[in-house]
């Protein structure tokens, strides 16, 4: 089966996420996408991100309606920071018969070159980048099977709805609904 995997932060998952996985799946020939719900990006501060378990259930709870949208918990296990090369490898090794295939945003494009082993990343896999506002896809030349779709623009980030909860703002429709209300009944980011 050729899979998705859509690696982050989701310090919350927001409706951009959810429109990406939304847009793979049935743009592409990716029969599912999966959410790799990453404890620590090797290039962000710890400050600010909720626990890898809350951001799990955020992610399972907005996901709830979509058969072909999964969530993985695979790096929860794994030394971090949390390389994506070595979560690859070691998906490939549980999954001999899966193809995989990579899904980024294109504002992680520009660092992309400084990722562990990226040449490798490369080699073994399509890599699919979704366009963000102001971060062009064209500057950046990478050797492999690179795919830039040509996909609606989504202004909206994680960093958005913390701030927005810290101040005390109601934001419940950037955010799944299940998830936006256990965000609120957990109080998460409130003191963040
Ligand atoms: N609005 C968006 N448009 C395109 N790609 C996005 C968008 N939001 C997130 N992504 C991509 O989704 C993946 C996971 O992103 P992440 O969880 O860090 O969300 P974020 O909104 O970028 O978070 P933060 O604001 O905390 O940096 C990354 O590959 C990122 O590039
Ligand atoms: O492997 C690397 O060197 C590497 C460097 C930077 C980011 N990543 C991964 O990229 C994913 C996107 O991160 P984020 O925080 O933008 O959601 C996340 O899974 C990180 O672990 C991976």
């Amino acid at each position: 089966m050729k899979i998705g995997l859509f690696f982050g932060s989701f310090n919350p998952i927001h409706i951009g996420h959810l429109a990406i996985a939304n847009y793979m799946a049935e743009y592409t020939d990716m029969e599912q996408i999966w959410f790799v719900v990453s404890p620590h990006n090797p290039f962000k501060s710890k400050n600010s991100l909720l626990a890898d378990y809350h951001r799990l259930e955020l992610v399972n709870r907005a996901i709830e309606r979509y058969p072909n949208l999964r969530a993985s918990n695979i790096e929860f296990g794994m030394p971090q920071p949390s390389f994506t090369i070595d979560t690859l490898t070691y998906l490939k090794e549980k999954n001999p018969s899966h193809q995989f295939c990579l899904i980024i945003g294109s504002d992680n494009l520009k660092n992309f070159t400084k990722w562990k082993n990226h040449e490798l990343i490369l080699k073994n896999h399509d890599l699919f980048i979704y366009p963000r506002p102001n971060f062009k896809s064209e500057d950046v030349t990478l050797k492999g099977n690179i795919h830039t779709v040509d996909a609606p623009l989504i202004e909206i980030s994680s960093s958005f709805i913390r701030k927005a909860v810290k101040e005390k703002k109601e934001v419940p429709y950037f955010m799944p609904e299940k998830a936006y209300n256990y965000m609120k009944e957990m109080h998460f980011y409130e003191k963040l």
